[in-house]
């Protein structure tokens, strides 16, 4: 979440000095107080002429609405002087307080339409700090989320409001904690209720002004759900906005909204056409086969443009940007797609805002109310679901009285049902003709790149099966037809030599003629008996009861699946047969049942605090046996383990291992005085048998009294050793008496670091247990010089 919360500006002169009325001494008025004086007069004034806002036709500037100093300041410090047609008539209505459906062409300024009432009618409620959420604003995608935000900053610069961008991909901990200290709130639909279901800090019981930018596609898309449960928990006596270039005007929708006697403005409605006059719009036809070709060439011929490509999945802009990448078209290219990271996504959206040569290549992601600067060429490469859709594409160009140009490249068989729907919704678009002089196909130098990688393969197999998929789930079947492509033209386009399988089409395929062979075999058998109507029913029945789940069961890795992905619309798919019916039943199953990542287990495991691999003991009992050494005992860590806020953090868990430390320490100690009682305790008995056994034999009594000086070296064995030092021929024995004679000061050394080091309870444990090991040690030892001699003694130290 991204913030905005100025410090108030205060303009007022500190030395002027006022007089109280009836006193002679001047006193200084706070300039603070000052303030609030005249911003109360100023409301005052505002509210007074809400009821006298001009007719939309009087309104020539900004300044002809009853608007604050502060938002007005905003909007010329952002040259916004003369209003656009939706803007002069919704924005009266928006600051009486009405319901507005707004609906006006793409690039219109449908988003100062909505904000200018927002930031007027908390700026008349005094709205603070401490009011919480004043007003949502709901937006379908991440992106255009940011760009409303940003469009708030500059224009909300003077208001004292802070504002909070609210979208899936963020630091969700972050946005969690300041909640209630945002104002406008701008966010996704799924962000949002993520918020009033998991946030305690989020209360929008307050909120004055709900908004819906693109307000069908909130309404109308997979998110209808989410939708409902947001509206659910907004407060009824609220002001609320609805705006797009193709409203809604569902009254299912709007009885959602309940919204109260709304004020419907659609300025564009008189207007001969429903996309920009400045627009410029053609369309080619093409074969399938032939698209990749002709955008390769359109992007080496208009290489000074900033053009927007759109297809219909993600692996198809995946595998076009990565396959042209390769090929170097000599200009940037960009992709945009629902499966990126947010950031990302982000990079890639600021990026191409920013560039003037470049080419995005993006799915539907980008088709809705962004504002990217002084786009040239709008491609639509894959022929968009509707009309409405159509119409959002285009208008990512010839933005607010500049001019752009549109290109629709349709296949033979879908040309005439599109052009049909465009012309019926009132789209002026004229069929042009490529020249085949200009077509360059890059398709032997895709085959090599195929042929060299594995991965790019593999991509562009994915890219044909989600186009083949897409026209599938198509509504409308006049335009969209699986049949009429030709796939193994289409996979060499692709520079694919094999054609990928498309699996669910042969199940469907196989499924159909085993039906019909079902229905020739029970035709065969009563002949007589049944009359075409009970034929028609056995059918159905007999389609019905077969099980296709698993037809799409292996493809529908569907990569626009997915928090971040802009679902298509619901609809009603036109069908031909019960075969394709049940194939949308299953496809539609398994997009609901949601693929289950290992990142999703792992969060809900921590969700409900399940050590994964936890080692748990029983006694014989069957109680638990806790092993003290293996848990924590300091407090800090204890209340570091409760709060489990997810992630870790470094500064408190360096404090945890610092007092998790004293302990172990403390416990280590008591273990090296348990060994030594015990060692001691054990010489002791040793000594106790040995007297006893003494006692017992009686005649080495006098033998057994003196000193036992048995460990001492032998002194003729040294001298003999020494003797022999200078013969080579002893230097590869290793014998015991080798070891014994060997207690030289080079060997001293290492055996005193090592003593000094270690625990005594270790080092006696050692010599009970592995003598022989450190004999050998000695051993070796004893032939090194002293340099050597430290660094065993050092590895001895580390092991
Ligand atoms: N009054 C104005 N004067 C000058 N420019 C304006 C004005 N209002 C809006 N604009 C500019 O027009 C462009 C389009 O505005 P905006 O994004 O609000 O259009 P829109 O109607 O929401 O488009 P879409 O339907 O695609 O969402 C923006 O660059 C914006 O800065």
């Amino acid at each position: 979440m991204e913030f905005k919360n100025k410090k108030k500006v205060n303009k007022f002169n500190k030395n002027k000095k006022f007089k109280k009325p009836g006193s002679k001494k001047p006193f200084k008025v706070k300039p603070k107080v000052r303030q609030h004086i005249r911003e109360d007069d100023e409301i005052k004034q505002l509210q007074e002429e809400y009821g006298n806002i001009k007719n939309c036709r009087d309104i020539k500037t900004f300044d002809d609405f009853p608007l604050s100093r502060k938002t007005r300041k905003g909007l010329i410090d952002n040259k916004f002087k003369v209003p656009t047609e939706i803007q002069k008539q919704a924005i009266g209505p928006g600051l009486n307080g009405s319901d507005v459906l707004g609906a006006s062409k793409t690039g219109s300024g449908k988003t100062l339409a909505f904000l200018i009432p927002i930031l007027e009618n908390l700026f008349t409620k005094k709205w603070s700090r401490m009011d919480g959420v004043g007003a949502i604003i709901i937006s379908p995608t991440r992106e255009l989320a940011y760009q409303i935000f940003e469009t708030l900053k500059k224009v909300g610069a003077h208001h004292d409001f802070s504002s909070g961008l609210i979208i899936g991909g963020k630091n969700l901990k972050f946005e969690k904690s300041r909640m209630d200290q945002v104002n406008i709130i701008i966010c996704t639909p799924g962000r949002l209720l993520q918020h009033m279901d998991e946030n305690p800090l989020f209360n929008c019981d307050s909120t004055q002004v709900l908004v819906l930018d693109e307000a069908d596609r909130c309404l109308d898309l997979g998110f209808s759900q989410t939708m409902n449960a947001i509206i659910e928990n907004l407060p009824t006596d609220r002001q609320t906005l609805l705006f797009s270039a193709t409203q809604t005007k569902s009254i299912k929708d709007l009885a959602r909204l309940s919204l109260k006697s709304p004020v419907y403005i659609a300025p564009h409605e008189k207007s001969e056409t429903t996309t920009p006059t400045t627009l410029h719009q053609n369309y080619v036809v093409i074969n399938q086969e032939d698209k990749i070709m002709m955008l390769w060439s359109f992007i080496k011929t208009h290489q000074i443009h900033k053009s927007i490509v759109f297809m219909s999945s993600c692996k198809q802009v995946k595998f076009v940007y990565e396959m042209f990448s390769k090929l170097r078209p000599g200009v940037s290219l960009l992709a945009l797609y629902g499966t990126l990271h947010q950031d990302r996504r982000m990079a890639i959206y600021d990026e191409f805002c920013k560039r003037s040569k470049v080419v995005l290549f993006a799915t539907d992601i980008a088709s809705r109310g962004l504002d990217f600067p002084v786009i040239n060429w709008v491609i639509q490469l894959d022929c968009p679901e509707d009309a409405t859709a159509y119409i959002h594409r285009a208008g990512r160009t010839a933005r607010h009285d500049a001019a752009g140009e549109s290109l629709l490249v349709l296949t033979p068989h879908e040309e005439e049902p599109m052009i049909e729907e465009l012309k019926g919704n009132k789209i002026p678009i004229e069929k042009i003709s490529i020249d085949p002089k200009q077509l360059f196909s890059p398709r032997v130098k895709m085959e090599a790149y195929l042929a060299q990688s594995k991965d790019l393969k593999d991509t562009a197999q994915r890219a044909f099966i989600a186009y083949i998929k897409s026209v599938f789930l198509m509504k409308n079947k006049k335009v969209f037809d699986v049949e009429s492509i030709n796939f193994d033209e289409f996979a060499k386009s692709f520079g694919l030599v094999v054609t990928p399988r498309v699996r669910f089409l042969q199940r469907l395929k196989k499924r159909k003629e085993q039906q019909l062979k079902g229905i020739t075999a029970a035709d065969n058998e009563q002949p007589e008996s049944s009359d075409s109507e009970n034929v028609e029913d056995d059918e159905k029945q007999q389609m019905k009861s077969i099980n296709l789940s698993a037809l799409m069961a292996d493809e529908s890795d569907d990569d626009d699946a997915g928090l971040v992905r802009v679902k298509r619309k619901d609809h009603d798919i036109e069908i031909g047969s019960n075969d394709e019916m049940e194939v949308m039943e299953d496809l539609n199953q398994a997009r609901k049942q949601k693929l289950v990542t290992k990142a999703a287990v792992a969060k809900k495991l921590a969700k409900k605090k399940i050590v994964a691999n936890k080692k748990i003991q029983f006694d014989d009992d069957g109680n638990v046996v806790t092993n003290t050494a293996k848990e924590l005992q300091s407090e800090l860590a204890k209340e570091y383990h409760e709060e489990d806020e997810g992630g870790i953090n470094i500064e408190k868990a360096k404090q945890l291992l610092q007092e998790e430390d004293k302990f172990d320490k403390k416990r280590f100690k008591e273990l090296v005085k348990q060994k030594h009682r015990e060692t001691k305790k054990k010489r002791k008995q040793k000594k106790e048998d040995k007297k006893d056994s003494d006692e017992e034999e009686g005649d080495d009594f006098e033998s057994g009294s003196e000193p036992d000086l048995s460990w001492l070296p032998d002194y003729d064995k040294i001298n003999a050793k020494s003797s022999n030092k200078s013969d080579d021929s002893v230097s590869n024995n290793e014998s015991q008496s080798d070891y014994d004679s060997d207690e030289g000061p080079i060997h001293k050394l290492p055996t005193k670091l090592y003593e000094k080091k270690r625990p005594k309870d270790e080092e006696s444990e050692e010599e009970m247990e592995m003598p022989q090991t450190k004999k050998s040690k000695k051993n070796i030892a004893s032939k090194l010089n002293l340099n050597d001699a430290e660094a065993l003694a050092m590895s001895l130290l580390g092991s």
